[in-house]
């Protein structure tokens, strides 16, 4: 949409199409439905690790499916140049130049698995690339695996297979623990943690978590009591470690915490390398603080095996990050990850998305009429800025949920609007915040509880400026303001300044403003008829009798510079503008 006043006629972006892409989509789902078909051309989804065939099938269905596995790093900057979407597990870093080399191309990384800790979520987010993962499929694998891992551990089964192998029969030096009524402190108590949670209740053993972030109900619920991190390694038999690899938790099992442990503790690490110091580990093995360890994932992917501090060891016993590795997972993941590529590569928002507002699929659901409106809004208010600027953006929701509606999916659409209209960046969900900070644009929010069953009666923006190129967008407070809602699932615009319009974001819409007196819609039809230009509809609202009105025309074609002087010349006309291709 572009507005255009008497004195400044200037050409600017199309808006308000509705319904709105959350990511821009590399082909609307009608296209890619006849891309499928072998009409258009598909997108490129590069996968750079083995993927299950379930998603891979899913894939091929809606784009061209680039497998090429062990990539240098050179390999890969190729690639991507050439690729809308990267599918990756572990292995692949997805670094900085990744998206660099992609130059702009790469709209979606899908991690196919849990963690995202090598891919490099900072550069993603400032390239406006989607990050999405498939976090469930994979959890009972990589539970059952922290179980496999505990009770080998505690049997020494590992050990005594090499040492039968090895043609010996050592009854006696593989002498084992029990697990029935030991401690397992569990550390980090999510989706992994809580499934070996369960199962550790399973085998008769006490169970406590450690999780600054969970909660007090799920743990009860499952018989599981939380702990502070030192108690949870006083009292801890064994430790299974399943938090993510962050800043926080990078080496927080270190000197210090070994040193608090009780002597003879065992360790499980199905988690990620990082959060144990390898050398501490290695110190406090020495030191009988840990009698043994079982780990499945290491700072480096494959490590360095000559001189590892850890993996020679007779009481370490290690696997190669087989954690989600079951046919099983594999599979789930496959498909768990693909549907968000594909889903991301249509311009929607994933519920997995890493670095968009997460929105679950039920709030996407009931807030997706919404959606375009907020964009919309944005647009309309952004165009209606004079060449002052802005500065600050202020969002109003008002809905019968108050402060209970999740607004961070409308608040980003908002500013997606806004800044699309004045940004040559690729503006979306993902960057959106960012973009409008690194602006220097303040953004505020205020929910109004009100009543009604609709989600939200309405939505208004306004931006602080002293001028607006349709100065009756202004409103009282010297804002730009603008206000919509939607009707049988169409956005509209029903406020501009302090006049009520209803105005669906339709096609173009010609805003006039105009002394209250007869004769005044006529001779701007007729004007509008001289260029032959078709009025699909027509509304006009007056502050009050032969004062000031506004009149807003749906119009079939834009109007030229001289249809606009010839409106301007109809006597009682203000000021006009045009909302060009809603
Ligand atoms: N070895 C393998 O193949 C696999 C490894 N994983 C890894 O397992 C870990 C857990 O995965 P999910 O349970 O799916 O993730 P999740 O996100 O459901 O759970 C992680 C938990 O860690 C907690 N946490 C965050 N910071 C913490 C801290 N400083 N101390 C303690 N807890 C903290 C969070 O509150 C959350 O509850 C991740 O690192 C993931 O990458 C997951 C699947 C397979
Ligand atoms: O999902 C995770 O976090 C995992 O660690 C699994 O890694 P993978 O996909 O097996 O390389």
């Amino acid at each position: 949409m572009h507005l255009q006043s008497k004195t400044q006629l200037c050409a600017g972006p199309k808006a308000f199409r509705a319904p709105a892409p959350l990511i821009r989509p590399f082909r609307t789902a009608r296209n890619m439905a006849s891309a499928a078909a072998g009409g258009a051309a598909k997108p490129t989804v590069l996968v750079a690790e083995k993927l299950g065939g379930a998603g891979l099938e899913m894939l091929e269905k809606v784009a061209n499916v680039d497998c090429a596995y062990s990539m240098t790093p050179e390999e890969l900057y190729a690639k991507v140049a050439q690729s809308d979407a990267l599918i990756v597990r572990s292995a692949t870093k997805v670094t900085r130049q990744v998206f660099e080399a992609a130059k702009g191309r790469l709209k979606v990384v899908g991690r196919a698995g849990v963690g995202v800790d090598n891919v490099d979520l900072a550069a993603a987010t400032e390239y406006g690339c989607l990050v999405v993962n498939a976090p469930t499929a994979n959890t009972v694998a990589a539970a059952e695996h922290g179980i496999a891992l505990l009770c080998t551990l505690s049997r020494n089964v590992s050990q005594a297979d090499a040492s039968m192998k090895a043609g010996k029969w050592e009854r006696n030096k593989y002498v084992g623990v029990s697990l029935v009524d030991k401690t397992l402190a569990i550390m980090g108590f999510g989706k992994v943690g809580g499934e070996v949670a369960r199962r550790a209740r399973g085998l008769g053993m006490i169970v406590t978590a450690y999780d600054p972030y969970a909660s007090e109900e799920k743990a009860r619920a499952q018989g599981v009591r939380l702990v502070s991190f030192d108690e949870a390694l006083q009292i801890g038999d064994f430790f299974s470690l399943h938090m993510p690899l962050t800043p926080g938790t990078k080496k927080m099992f270190n000197d210090a915490a070994f040193a608090k442990m009780k002597k003879g503790a065992r360790i499980i690490n199905v988690a990620r390398g990082g959060v144990i110091d390898d050398d501490a580990l290695a110190r406090a093995l020495d030191a009988g603080i840990v009698a043994s360890a079982a780990l499945d994932v290491f700072e480096e992917e494959p490590p360095a095996f000559e001189g590892h501090p850890l993996i020679g060891r007779p009481n370490v016993i290690c696997t190669p990050h087989l954690g989600a590795s079951t046919t099983e997972a594999q599979e789930g993941v496959s498909t768990e990850v693909a549907e968000a590529v594909i889903d991301a590569l249509q311009g929607k928002l994933s519920s997995t998305a890493v670095n968009a507002p997460l929105v679950s699929a039920e709030v996407l659901r009931e807030l997706a009429p919404y959606v375009a409106l907020s964009e919309g809004l944005g647009k309309a208010a952004v165009t209606l800025v004079s060449d002052q600027g802005f500065s600050d953006i202020s969002i109003c929701y008002s809905s019968p949920r108050g402060d209970d509606l999740d607004t961070r999916l409308l608040r980003a659409m908002v500013i997606k609007g806004i800044l699309e209209q004045i940004t040559t960046s690729n503006v979306n969900l993902v960057n959106a915040d960012l973009l409008a900070k690194n602006r220097g644009l303040r953004i505020s929010e205020v929910t109004i509880r009100t009543d009604g069953s609709d989600v939200l009666s309405s939505l208004s923006v306004a931006l602080g400026t002293g001028k607006a190129v349709f100065s009756a967008a202004v409103d009282k407070t010297g804002r730009i303001y603008v206000e919509g809602g939607v009707k049988n699932g169409t956005p509209y615009l029903t406020k501009v300044g302090g006049f009520d319009v209803e105005l669906a974001m339709q096609g173009s819409v010609l805003l006039c403003r105009q002394r209250d007196q007869p004769g005044i819609v006529g001779n701007v039809g007729m004007a509008l008829a001289k260029s032959n230009i078709n009025i699909s509809f027509m509304t006009v609202c007056r502050t009050s009798r032969n004062e000031e009105a506004i009149m807003a025309i749906g119009i079939d074609d834009e109007p030229t510079g001289q249809t606009l002087i010839d409106i301007k010349d109809v006597k009682g006309v203000v000021e006009v503008a045009v909302f060009k291709d809603y």
